[in-house]
């Protein structure tokens, strides 16, 4: 089941709703560690990524227990082994997200750098610097990232660049510090809030989250809570560029549609019309082919990278040329020359794609780097004349649930084998 084939040319057309989010679930899972007692989480996505987390807290001696929604029941109050293995991170970087909250609430931590990744090299210093400011000691030996501390102490943590992650890690293990930490340039992405909501439920005091200063006061001890993981913005701005390169058109349910302004305008600039009420969007392409659009990804709330491949296969078809530039990750353009076997006229320049749209795309074989191409891939073969097979999709399970059955659901003409 590692390959899907698509049969292009079927307009998108229908309703879904989204998923909760794979970037909000994942640190929400590690930051379970922190709190005493049970955490329950609900809108859990039904992804790889998760199953993986959920698999390196059960390997610590977290109990935990999914029911038939995927809702996850967790009580992480005696973990025995502090240790995220090679094996775990190289599958999934965030589990480096375990670091900080091992580290706060154990005094002890052993996490595995991350592999070397496909989209970038995606360093770790910024955590690293975070926790050793806060008084932890780290070694970094035969590749394991290994942290002690007796207690954090609060500090004041200027991260030299916006990171999401680094962010999220230096939060979590914040809350347990003893007195004030404050984060500054930290990342203002909305799962940093959605994460920062979960903590607050359990009892932390943070303020200035979705802002670039985050303020924390330590306390002793985090008590175990509810919490509804957010909408996945991603997924939702993946759906709607599947009604725009088909020229279709989709209403999504259950949408952080604050979250989305850029996506929404670049949309919109590519001839859309997108409207939206309190949780629901719609995007009506009513069957043009779409305008070129220029993009730079940077941190939020500018333009995704997580939607720039996306985009890629979007501009693929337009009418005229478009340039993208990507910011934030040095090697996030793989699926270019994949999209490039299905017709498409793409010529990268360091972090330039140059895109000269073409009238049609035609269906070829082609091979998923990472998740997002592989879902720009699934979107090329969309609008393709003819049948894309997809090989390697295992990639695109780490980030969207059930994504064949949601496109079938719509019109779209996918089997996987
Ligand atoms: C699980 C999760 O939430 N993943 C998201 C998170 O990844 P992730 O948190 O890994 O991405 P970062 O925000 O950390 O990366 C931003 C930039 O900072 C650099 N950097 C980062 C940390 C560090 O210690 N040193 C350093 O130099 C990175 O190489 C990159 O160039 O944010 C990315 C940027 O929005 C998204 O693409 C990912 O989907
Ligand atoms: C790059 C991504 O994820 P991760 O940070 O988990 O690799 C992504 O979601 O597009």
């Amino acid at each position: 089941m590692n390959k899907i084939t698509i049969t292009g040319g079927h307009q998108i057309a229908g309703s879904i709703q989204a998923s909760g989010a794979k970037n909000a679930v994942l640190p929400i899972l590690a930051a379970t560690i922190v709190g005493q007692g049970e955490s329950h989480i609900s809108r859990v996505p039904h992804l790889h990524d998760v199953t993986t987390m959920n698999e390196l807290l059960a390997q610590m001696g977290a109990r935990l227990t999914v029911d038939h929604h995927a809702d996850i029941t967790i009580n992480t109050d005696h973990l025995s082994n502090q240790t995220a293995p090679y094996e775990t991170v190289k599958s999934m970087r965030a589990s480096i997200l375990a670091l900080g909250p091992l580290v706060a609430r154990y005094g002890t931590a052993k996490v595995s750098l991350p592999g070397g990744c496909q989209i970038g090299a995606r360093p770790v210093d910024l955590h690293i610097k975070g926790l050793q400011a806060m008084g932890a000691k780290i070694e970094v030996v035969d590749g394991y990232i290994h942290a002690t501390c007796d207690r954090l102490k609060g500090n004041r943590i200027v991260m030299d660049k916006v990171t999401v992650t680094g962010t999220e890690n230096i939060l979590i293990a914040a809350t347990l510090a003893k007195g004030e930490t404050l984060i500054e340039n930290a990342a203002i992405e909305p799962e940093v809030v959605d994460l920062a909501k979960y903590l607050k439920a359990m009892g932390a005091d943070i303020s200035g989250e979705g802002t670039s200063k985050i303020y924390i006061q330590g306390k002793d001890q985090l008590t175990g809570t509810h919490h509804a993981v957010m909408p996945d913005r991603i997924e939702i701005g993946t759906f709607l560029v599947a009604a725009a390169i088909t020229g279709g058109s989709i209403t999504i349910h259950n949408s952080c549609n604050d979250d989305l302004d850029a996506v929404f305008d670049k949309l919109t600039e590519t001839g859309a019309s997108v409207e939206t009420t309190t949780d629901t969007v719609t995007l009506n392409m009513h069957g043009k082919r779409p305008q070129p659009v220029d993009i730079r990804t940077a941190p939020h709330p500018a333009f995704p990278t997580d939607m720039q491949a996306q985009f890629c296969a979007l501009n693929a078809i337009a009418e005229g040329t478009s340039v993208i530039t990507e910011t934030l990750f040095e090697n996030r353009f793989m699926h270019v020359e994949e999209l490039n076997r299905m017709g498409a006229n793409i010529h990268v320049e360091g972090n330039q794609a140059i895109i000269k749209g073409v009238d049609h795309l035609s269906g070829a074989p082609v091979t998923a780097t990472d998740l997002r191409a592989s879902a720009s891939l699934v979107l090329a073969g969309l609008a393709a004349q003819g049948q894309t097979e997809v090989h390697d999709i295992h990639y695109i399970d780490r980030g969207y649930e059930a994504i064949e059955e949601k496109m079938n659901q719509l019109g779209a003409k996918i089997i996987r084998s």
